[in-house]
């Protein structure tokens, strides 16, 4: 026998029936009513937005491939020499197969999407919201602007396989430090970070050399972290160099890992197990 349709209302998975059935939908009880708007600023609901800036830049940046970011400074002005090294780095990258991703902004950013793109290469920024109205710069082909810093660094450390750091600011070191902690202790596989202007950079890795190697605070390797070079082909070789010693190193774990199990095998084999 059928219920009568007044005698039973379903709601999604629930189901009512005679005087549990509510006056209202779920539908009218959402569009009908707008009540307190201060829960908009509390954590949990951050908590929310904050999900969805990840499911936005997994979105869009889980099909990209092999990628490099680039960072620096967005104060740079186009007249500067910095910038257009930062235009040739982006195109060299380009032309090598890479997508370029920035931060999206002015100054180095900028010129490096500028040169990805005239190069015919996929060109990303993944911008930041800042006080001051700012947006994408025009030479990006698919972009996402962040309210919160720390998903925005999660995708260029997800989505890069290496790291280019051009003259640049607090911005920049934060980005550059950010990596080489990564990858001094172990949170991700070793990826190349190339520092470009060695006249720029000279002090700051000689510091790191003297200073904090001689105290004893970093390891003896951990200055092997960073490349340093102003050429952009010497960028782009490094960091096809590194990619391949990885995918080696990659390839001998997996022989030595098969090794492995076969000697297990015929070990059990030999056992009769
Ligand atoms: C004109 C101006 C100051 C705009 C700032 N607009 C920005 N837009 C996007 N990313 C940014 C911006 N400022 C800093 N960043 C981030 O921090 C780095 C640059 O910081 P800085 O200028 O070196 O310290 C960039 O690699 C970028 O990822």
């Amino acid at each position: 026998m059928t219920e009568s349709r007044s005698n039973v209302r379903r709601a999604g998975p629930l189901t009512y029936r005679g005087q549990a059935i509510p006056e209202t939908t779920t539908d009218q009880r959402l569009l009908d009513r707008r009540g307190p708007s201060d829960w908009v600023h509390t954590d949990p609901w951050r908590v929310m937005r904050i999900q969805s800036e990840f499911v936005e830049g997994f979105g869009l940046l889980s099909e990209v491939g092999q990628a490099v970011s680039v960072f620096g400074s967005a104060r740079i002005k186009p007249d500067s020499p910095y910038y257009a090294l930062g235009e040739r780095i982006g195109a060299k990258l380009a032309e090598a197969g890479y997508t370029v991703i920035t931060g999206g902004g002015p100054g180095m950013m900028e010129a490096a999407n500028k040169g990805a793109k005239a190069a015919g290469g996929p060109s990303i920024g993944l911008g930041i919201e800042l006080p001051f109205e700012q947006s994408l710069n025009e030479h990006i082909d698919m972009g996402v602007t962040f309210r919160y810093f720390f998903v925005r660094k999660t995708m260029f450390v997800k989505y890069s396989q290496a790291f280019v750091v051009l003259p640049g600011g607090f911005g920049t070191l934060d980005e550059l430090f950010e990596a080489i902690t990564l990858v001094q202790t172990g949170k991700v596989t070793r990826f190349p970070v190339v520092l470009v202007g060695t006249e720029f950079w000279g002090g700051l890795v000689e510091w790191i050399r003297g200073r904090l190697l001689d105290e004893g605070v970093i390891s003896p390797s951990d200055p092997d972290l960073m490349y340093l070079t102003d050429d952009a082909d010497e960028v782009v070789e490094t960091i096809r160099k590194a990619h391949v010693d990885l995918e080696r190193r990659r390839f001998e774990a997996e022989q030595v890992e098969e090794t492995a199990h076969e000697v297990q095998d015929a070990q059990q084999a030999g056992n009769g197990t």
